[in-house]
């Protein structure tokens, strides 16, 4: 993979829910061994854009490549078959299983060879999962059940990582948890991440580049820090940031 060809490209999407459009034409490129990250206020689309590209909904106009490979049309199914892994918004684990068997959820894509290994580094990143790995999911903390959702996620070995709102409802303190994680993930094993994040603060300090979202269009992207810079970001996005930053 060189630099002219993302891992990830999303080319002209339009999504729609019924007759309602939700992405009006996005462009976003996401490069191998990058954390990206797309910012937006509620309900400018930024989930919208993961489902789509996971297949569901599918994009009406547009295009999805991943690793060279048209997947704008496939099934979610097949979709996940191909070393992408998902921690949908609402972390959503399965509450009555336990966390070991979470765990064993996310490894089925996989031939199973190296299971014993994922588990071990899954524990070592997080090792509350280890302390509670009988216990059921649904009686997790709320960061708990983050690190379960990223956890079951890394257990399928993937190449790229979509992350869907991580930080919503945690305390700052498990937040900045879990992102030391992804970025820990991302220095020692180059994993790339395309996050999606309403706490702009935290995630362009932590994403390589970014993307702002209006309205189902990418209306600025850059670096993060440059993103970081802007008013025009600080005004619209960082104001709880800030103050998080403060404490
Ligand atoms: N199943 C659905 N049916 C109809 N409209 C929907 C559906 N899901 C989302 N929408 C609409 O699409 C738009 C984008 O929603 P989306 O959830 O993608 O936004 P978001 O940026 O992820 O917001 P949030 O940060 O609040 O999760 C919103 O106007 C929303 O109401």
């Amino acid at each position: 993979m060189t630099a002219q060809n993302p891992l990830l490209a999303v080319e002209g999407v339009e999504t729609y829910y019924g007759n309602i459009i939700a992405l009006r034409g996005v462009d976003i490129a996401v490069f191998e061994g990058e954390i990206v990250t797309l910012i937006g206020a509620n309900g400018a689309g930024k989930s919208t854009l993961m489902m789509t590209i996971c297949g569901n909904p599918q994009a009406r106009k547009g295009r999805i490549v991943y690793a060279g490979e048209d997947i704008t049309h496939l099934p979610t199914h097949d979709i996940m078959q191909r070393s992408i892994a998902q921690s949908p918004e609402g972390r959503r684990i399965f509450p009555r299983m336990t966390v070991m068997e979470n765990l064993q959820m996310g490894a089925l894509v996989t031939d199973g060879a190296s299971f014993d290994a994922d588990l071990q580094r899954v524990f070592d990143l997080f090792p509350r999962l280890k302390e509670r790995q009988h216990q059921r999911g649904g009686t997790l903390s709320g960061g708990e059940q983050q690190m379960l959702a990223i956890g079951r996620a890394l257990m399928s070995r993937p190449r790229l990582l979509l992350l869907d709102e991580p930080s919503l409802g945690l305390a700052p303190m498990v937040v900045k948890q879990i992102f030391e994680v992804i970025k820990e993930l991302n220095r020692e094993e180059g994993l790339t991440v395309f996050l999606v994040e309403q706490n702009a603060f935290h995630a362009l300090r932590l994403a390589h580049r970014g993307y702002v979202m209006v309205n189902g269009q990418i209306t600025m992207s850059g670096t993060g820090a440059e993103l970081l810079a802007r008013p025009e970001v600080r005004a619209a996005y960082l104001e709880g940031g800030r103050k998080e930053a403060a404490e």
